[in-house]
């Protein structure tokens, strides 16, 4: 039998139920009373939620070769990426390919070589802070500049090159072309193979793919002139290339790319909104800076391992809310059976991010930012997902996040400008797929004229050509041995 949920009408199933924003909420309450395996039925496509992390690591990480395919999406995947995305491929040969293209350049090893560019776009992000308060639009330009400099070999310096503002217009038709229900073809595919006139969506997806594809590919062909090492050269003279075409390539260049912004971004968001809302921690982390690190100099990577209450932020940054509250889906290429309940071949499956990090019986007052949870244990918090499909860039985004908050919480006091702490409910957080806290105004006050001074300071004297910092990482990754492909 299947897993327990909410009764089914005849033909539609639960398709009357589906949630079109926030779905997480809805999910997160249907787990609360049928347990952590539920399943629904959208229109004939069995959805499977998991609640607990239990149920998730014995599922999809135990049973991952089963667990890692995608749902299919006709319109947002096949028709406007014409199946280039690869967060959106099928799991199997084609899909292990690309992620053997990606493996080199994204392992720990490699990840831990690219800390020059972390150490340059957080110093340039403590600057800009000194003179704007507009934290998501420095939060994205430092994200976006760290996988730019990576993947294509420029800097973001401002937030309004175009490769950037065409990044933000790709995600809004993606977003449009990936709405749940809004597309005929993504019920019947087969409408597909109608003559052109009778298919409008066609016209639209052709209209998407075009303007990514020129986004990719015009990327692509720059950064293969630029000076120095980056992902684009290195992918292009590797052995998986030999198996795939130019623009498969730049795909997978581009999707690694927008994928590093706006989830860095967010992340960075959200400790924000955590800061004006859950205050009571901070000093504890100021004390432990200003006792390991002083007054004199910027905290740096070597310092992290340094500094457990740091790193107990971190973790409990990653806990305390999840981009995407609903979680990433997945999809079974085969029909399984666990704790009694059947789990049938082509199941959608949701891992409830909102669910696990709000579960009553690992954390004590789930809705708190209490980085205490953290010292001294192990516990879960999955931010990366699952299986063979975790994401690619978390040791790349750990670095990124642990090291712009050790150095925002050295350098700021950060604290709501009206002076009251926002109450924290599901309401101060848009509803979309990513979920970020909706605007509210937060101050960055130098902590002191010597800190103020030291930002300054370490922003005029450090390195900016990333050509310079690029042929730092190319050494670093030889001398840790590793063999970059360009
Ligand atoms: C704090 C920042 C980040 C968070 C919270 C995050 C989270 C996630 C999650 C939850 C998934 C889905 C995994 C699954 O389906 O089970 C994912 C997938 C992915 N992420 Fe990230 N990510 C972050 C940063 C990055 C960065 C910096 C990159 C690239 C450099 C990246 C590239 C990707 C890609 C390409 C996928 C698709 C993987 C696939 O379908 O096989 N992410 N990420």
């Amino acid at each position: 039998k299947l897993p327990p949920g909410p009764p089914r009408l005849p033909l539609i199933g639960n398709l009357h139920q589906a949630p079109k924003d926030a779905p997480w909420v809805t999910f997160s309450k249907w787990i609360e009373e049928y347990g952590p395996l539920v399943s629904v039925d959208f229109g004939g496509t069995n959805v499977i939620l998991i609640g607990d992390f239990d149920t998730a690591r014995d599922l999809m990480d135990k049973r991952a070769n089963i667990y890692s395919s995608r749902p299919r999406m006709v319109m947002g995947g096949e028709l406007t990426c014409r199946g280039m995305h690869i967060m959106l491929r099928p799991f199997g040969e084609e899909f292990l390919l690309h992620q053997r293209l990606e493996a080199t350049v994204i392992s720990p090893r490699a990840s831990g070589c690219y800390t020059p560019l972390q150490d340059l776009e957080s110093k340039v992000l403590l600057k800009n802070l000194l003179s704007t308060n507009d934290f998501p639009k420095q939060y994205e330009r430092f994200s976006a500049s760290i996988v730019y400099a990576l993947v294509y070999g420029f800097r973001i310096e401002t937030g309004e090159e175009w490769q950037l503002l065409t990044a933000h217009e790709v995600l809004k038709n993606f977003t449009y072309a990936g709405q749940v229900g809004a597309w005929i073809v993504d019920a019947i595919p087969a409408l597909e193979y109608l003559p052109t006139p009778l298919k409008p969506w066609k016209k639209v997806a052709d209209r998407f793919f075009m303007i990514e594809n020129d986004l990719h590919m015009t990327n692509l062909n720059d950064a293969l002139n630029r000076k120095s090492w980056n992902w684009s050269k290195d992918f292009m003279n590797s052995k998986e290339k030999k198996e795939l075409s130019d623009t498969e390539v730049a795909w997978d260049l581009g999707i690694l790319c927008d994928a590093g912004v706006e989830t860095t971004n967010v992340t960075l968001q959200h400790f924000t909104l955590a800061c004006c809302a859950y205050p009571d921690w901070i000093s504890k982390a100021q004390t432990e800076l200003d006792s390991i690190v002083g007054p004199d100099r910027l905290p740096t990577v070597e310092d992290l391992e340094k500094l457990p209450y740091i790193q107990a932020v971190v973790e409990e940054n990653f806990r305390w809310r999840h981009i995407v509250p609903s979680g990433i889906p997945h999809a079974t290429t085969q029909d399984d059976f666990y704790k009694g309940f059947w789990i049938p071949k082509g199941s959608t499956i949701i891992p409830c991010f909102l669910s696990m990090r709000t579960d009553g019986k690992l954390f004590d007052a789930p809705w708190e930012f209490r980085p205490e949870r953290w010292i001294g244990k192990q516990q879960q918090v999955n931010n990366w997902g699952y299986g063979r499909r975790v994401c690619p860039g978390r040791f790349i985004a750990r670095n990124s996040v642990a090291i712009a908050i050790a150095r925002l919480l050295w350098a700021f006091n950060i604290k709501p400008k009206n002076g009251k702490k926002p109450l924290i409910e599901e309401n101060v957080f848009t509803t979309g797929f990513v979920s970020a806290p909706k605007p509210f105004d937060v101050v960055f006050e130098p902590r002191s004229a010597q800190h103020r001074k030291v930002v300054e300071e370490s922003f005029d004297a450090t390195e900016k050509d990333v050509s310079v910092l690029l042929d730092d990482v190319r050494k670093r990754q030889v001398a840790v041995g590793l063999n970059p492909r360009a």
